[in-house]
């Protein structure tokens, strides 16, 4: 039986992760599940899976999950401090699905006490990349992608030398607004950027889709997870979503990682490894499908794949920089404050104004990666009310 922890239990992630487990009741003991604002999905969840611990991120919230767990016996507990020491609990597994820079602490706790981390939370290698893999080093624990085209380039790479990779191709979907003129994606609404052609995913990552900083926040993680040169890296539109990732070899091989848009696979993958197993996703019909379709993205659409360029050259602390403007500015535009475009304006400008904050020769440590948070979280914030 493997003990298994599910960080953000309540998300889109979260959901596919626990439709697996449910299925194999015999093999999984649920060790904590977390969640944020939706308390009586948590229950609900808690209810089902019976965990040791339930946690809501948010301390304000104690009372109504206590309610909510009313009459269970299982204990709960709130608050971004209590979701890192959730993650310490002993565990063999522990999917970390929260949504942004959050997912980043517990992360790394679980790591130290040597979990396997099946990473879908790929801010925490944006913000973080060398201290996560460090971390995961030092304590023998691994880190599994779950991103579905890292979990792609993870298979793809199976069996291969590092050294003979060539390139490697993620593909996007394009996002809501793929076939909209760039005037249009100008005035587009929050409304218009949450709905996904292909995947069914939580809202912030669904506009990222659209503005193509989820493939740029990807362009980073592949460079930080597998160790390849940024120049090798490449992000090309396929509107299908069904090629999730290629990996070119020198001998001008490419091995192409193909399936439905559906996270169970990249999730069950992980969950499963290092073994292969059944999984209850569909199997595609190739002369139904008839083909497949790619096209370069326009960065002047997608200033997003630019400014990861940049990021990669400048590494250090860039990372974190570029994550925590890219989420306040999404604060923002979620909020209606400033448009679709502007998104990548506040991203350029805060990573402009805070271009001297680097690491230096120091190694990564949290609090640097929490500094260089905090720091842009306010200076983006100044650009987002100067627009
Ligand atoms: N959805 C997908 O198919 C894919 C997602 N990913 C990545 O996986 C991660 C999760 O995405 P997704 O499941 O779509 O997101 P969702 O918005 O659906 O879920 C996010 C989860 O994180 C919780 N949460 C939100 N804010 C915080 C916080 N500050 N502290 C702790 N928990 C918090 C939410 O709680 P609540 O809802 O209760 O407030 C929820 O459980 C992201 O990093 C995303 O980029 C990667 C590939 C595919
Ligand atoms: C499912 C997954 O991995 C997402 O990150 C997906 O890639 C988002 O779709 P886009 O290709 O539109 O960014
Ligand atoms: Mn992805």
């Amino acid at each position: 039986m493997r003990r298994i922890s599910v960080f953000g239990a309540t998300g889109s992630i979260g959901g596919n992760t626990l439709d697996l487990v449910a299925r194999r009741p015999d093999d999984f003991a649920v060790v904590v599940l977390t969640g944020g604002h939706n308390i009586a999905g948590l229950a609900e969840l808690a209810r089902r899976h019976r965990p040791e611990l339930v946690v809501t991120a948010h301390e304000d919230r104690l009372g109504d999950l206590r309610a909510a767990l009313d009459g269970t016996g299982l204990a709960c507990a709130a608050g971004a401090g209590a979701i890192a020491e959730a993650a310490s609990r002993p565990a063999d597994w522990v999917m970390s699905g929260i949504v942004g820079a959050a997912g980043l602490p517990p992360g790394l706790e679980a790591l130290k006490q040597g979990a396997t981390l099946a990473l879908a939370n790929k801010e925490s290698l944006v913000c973080a990349g060398p201290l996560l893999m460090a971390t995961a080093r030092e304590n023998r624990a691994i880190v599994l992608p779950v991103d579905s085209e890292h979990s792609a380039v993870f298979q793809a790479l199976i069996g291969e030398d590092l050294a003979a990779v060539e390139r490697v191709i993620i593909t996007a979907s394009g996002g809501a607004f793929r076939d909209w003129p760039l005037e249009r994606m100008r005035a587009a609404t929050p409304e218009q950027a949450s709905s996904h052609p292909n995947w069914d995913m939580g809202q912030r990552i669904t506009i990222d889709s659209a503005s193509l900083f989820n493939k740029a926040l990807e362009l980073i993680e592949t460079h930080e997870y597998f160790g390849i040169e940024p120049h090798r890296i490449e992000a090309l539109i396929h509107p299908e979503s069904m090629i999730h990732a290629m990996v070119g070899f020198n001998d001008g091989a490419l091995m192409a990682h193909i399936g439905p848009p559906d996270m169970r696979h990249a999730i069950g993958f992980a969950l499963n490894h290092p073994e292969r197993r059944h999984l209850p996703v569909e199997r595609l019909d190739f002369a139904a499908l008839g083909q497949f379709s790619f096209r370069a993205p326009d960065e002047t659409r997608y200033p997003a794949l630019r400014l990861a360029r940049e990021v990669m050259e400048a590494g250090g602390l860039a990372g974190a920089i570029f994550n925590a403007a890219k989420e306040t500015a999404l604060d923002a535009f979620i909020a209606h404050r400033i448009g679709f475009m502007q998104m990548a304006e506040v991203v350029e400008e805060t990573l402009v104004k805070l271009s001297s904050t680097g690491l230096g020769n120091a190694v990564m440590t949290l609090d640097m990666v929490l500094d260089a948070d905090r720091r842009a979280r306010d200076c983006a914030s100044s650009v987002v009310n100067q627009l």
